[in-house]
């Protein structure tokens, strides 16, 4: 099965060399973002200011950049990020967090598109209106079943030449030609704020780790989600103690469990 143990190798490599990743996040996932990194063993940088956004981005592995919490000055911030990322030649990641709600975020949203992002990683309730389609998010909660996204995410990433992951029940990921869905997780996930921008920073740090693999970094970030996800999940009580348990379980999976728990499947 070499998905699975393409994706146990990339975490080894990825902790035997933490890759610094700035993370041009949000107020809500700040935190968790940042202790979902160090859990699995990535080194976060939340630097968003302008001042310094494009030289930070020049020392880090990759970038990953997320508008969940935009405003003029952040804005500013990320697209120099994303600026220098390009021309240094480092992978960068958009989630592009309600996109649709507001005529500010679809603007800034396009910016960040002609600065062509390595992947984009979205809910499908996202990917869909990002895509053109009529999507039935509300506010940064997707409220479409991934499936009605897929066919769109294809297009999307062959239309941006990148790569494009579909988050939710069973995930989904392609690069416009091949594609693979990856099942496991927990109903729990949805209901603790901000996994998906912590997903979108690990993203990061999978692709700093093969930059020139970011199918793959994908497939890994999204697989490593997956199994630690339902391992919580089958232990924990609620939202609360699910969230304490997903970091232990970050923290303690291990290459050989990663590849032999992973579910994922040729789409
Ligand atoms: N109902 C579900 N069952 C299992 N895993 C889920 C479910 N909903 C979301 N996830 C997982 O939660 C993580 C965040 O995805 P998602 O909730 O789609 O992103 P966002 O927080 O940006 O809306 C992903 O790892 C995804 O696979
Ligand atoms: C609640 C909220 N409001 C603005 S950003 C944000 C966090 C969204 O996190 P996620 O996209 O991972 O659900
Ligand atoms: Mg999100």
């Amino acid at each position: 099965m070499p998905d699975q143990t393409t994706t146990g190798t990339l975490l080894n490599a990825m902790r035997a060399n933490p890759p610094l990743v700035q993370c041009i996040t949000n107020f809500v996932a700040m935190n968790i973002a940042a202790n979902v990194m160090l859990a699995a063993g990535a080194s976060p940088a939340m630097v968003h200011a302008e001042e310094e956004a494009a030289e930070f981005a020049a020392i880090s592995g990759a970038l990953t950049i997320n508008i969940g919490t935009l405003s003029t000055g952040w804005l500013a911030g990320m697209l120099s990020a994303a600026r220098s990322a390009r021309e240094t030649g480092k992978p960068w990641v958009l989630d592009p967090v309600a996109h649709y709600a507001t005529a500010f975020r679809r603007k800034a949203v396009a910016q960040l598109l002609e600065l062509q992002p390595t992947i984009i990683r979205g809910n499908a309730s996202e990917i869909i209106a990002l895509a053109g389609g009529a999507g039935r998010g509300q506010g940064v909660d997707s409220r479409d079943p991934v499936e009605l996204a897929e066919e769109l995410a294809r297009q999307l990433a062959e239309r941006h030449e990148c790569v494009v992951a579909v988050t939710g029940v069973t995930d989904f990921v392609t690069d416009g030609r091949k594609a693979r869905r990856i099942a496991g997780g927990s109903p729990l996930m949805p209901q603790v704020t901000a996994l998906g921008c912590s997903l979108t920073c690990l993203v990061g740090a999978f692709a700093a780790t093969t930059p020139d693999n970011p199918f793959d970094a994908t497939v890994a970030a999204l697989a490593v989600f997956a199994v630690a996800g339902e391992q919580a999940g089958a232990a924990a009580d609620g939202p609360a103690s699910f969230s304490w348990r997903f970091l232990d379980a970050l923290a303690a999976l291990d290459a050989e469990t990663l590849s032999a728990k992973a579910r994922i499947m040729t789409a």
